[in-house]
This record gives structure tokens, sequence and C-alpha cells, in this order.
């Protein structure tokens, strides 16, 4: 059974007018699709910030990600260099999208265009305890490949 929603406040700014709240495109999608609140073209491997128009107020204990679209990643190489973004719970700044152009032609996005999604998740925090030895495993220090290709 699916848990029940969240609600997340969100609060609209003025170049946000108009648009488009963060939605589901399908019954049972994970991400809510944003939308650009600007026009912009993305140079070949350039970066940009892009306007949401909206900042939210998330519930203490969750954390919002900010994932590409995999349409928009696979044809046109435009994906987000952080992903998965991470909006924090006491953030209170306008959500922007960081978008990349791995591509080598131009790509135009216009305000009003789905360009990333949002996924709220369940955040565990942690604290450190500090010690003088790990306990002994099988892997112990290999990594980064050590179990071949
Ligand atoms: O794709 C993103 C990633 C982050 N943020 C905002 C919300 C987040 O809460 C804040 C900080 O993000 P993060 O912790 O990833 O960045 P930082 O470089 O560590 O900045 P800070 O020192 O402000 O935490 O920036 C976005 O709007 N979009
Ligand atoms: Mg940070």
């Amino acid at each position: 059974m699916p848990l029940p929603d969240i609600t997340i406040q969100l609060k609209r700014l003025p170049h946000g007018a108009g648009l488009p709240l963060p939605a589901y495109a399908t019954a049972h999608a994970a991400g809510m699709d944003v939308v650009a609140a600007e026009d912009l073209t993305l140079a070949p491997g350039q970066r940009h910030a892009v306007a949401t128009g909206f900042a939210i107020a998330i519930p203490e204990g969750y954390e919002v990600q900010v994932r590409p679209r995999s349409g928009l990643a696979l044809k046109h190489g435009i994906t987000c260099p952080n992903s998965p973004g991470t909006i924090d719970a006491d953030y209170r700044g306008e959500v922007k999208i960081i978008l990349a152009n791995l591509s080598s032609e131009p790509f135009p996005i216009a305000r009003g265009e789905r360009i990333a999604q949002l996924v709220p998740a369940i955040v565990q925090r942690a604290a450190f305890a500090e010690v003088d030895t790990l306990d002994e495993t099988v892997r112990g220090s290999g990594g980064f490949g050590s179990t071949g290709r």
C-alpha cells in the first residue's frame, strides 16, 4: 500500500504567475514534473539554474529530490549535473533546477516547458560515533571495482 501523501506548502513567486504547479503526469508516476519559469537557450556545455517561480516548505523529516527527465537526457543531453538535487526542509528560497547541456547543439527551453521532476523522500539522519577500530569484514578495504568488471 502506498504511504499517504505529505503536504508541501508552495508559495508562488511573482514571475511564477500563471504557471502550472508541479504535477504527476500519470497515475503512479514517482516524480512531479516541474516547469521552467523563464525562456532560455542552453549553449553546448553550459549550465544554468533555471527559475521555477516558486518556493516551498517541506515538512520536517523529508526532502525533495530534483531529478532529470530521461527524454531530455537521452534525446538532447539535458541533465541535472547535481542529480539528485537536494531541496532541504528548511530552504525557503526559490527552487531552481540546475540544467547542463551535454550535447553539441544549443537547446532552447520555453517558459512552461517541463524540465525536471521532483521526488519527495523520507530523510534518515545520523550521528557519527568516533572509534579506534572498526569490525572486520570479508570486503575489508576492497572497493572501486575490487570484485571485477
Ligand atoms: O537542484 C537544486 C539543489 C539545491 N537547491 C536549493 C535548495 C537546497 O536546500 C539548497 C542547498 O542545496 P545543497 O545543499 O545541495 O547545496 P550547497 O552547495 O551545499 O549549498 P548550501 O551551502 O546552501 O547548503 O539549494 C535547489 O533549489 N535546486
Ligand atoms: Mg548544502
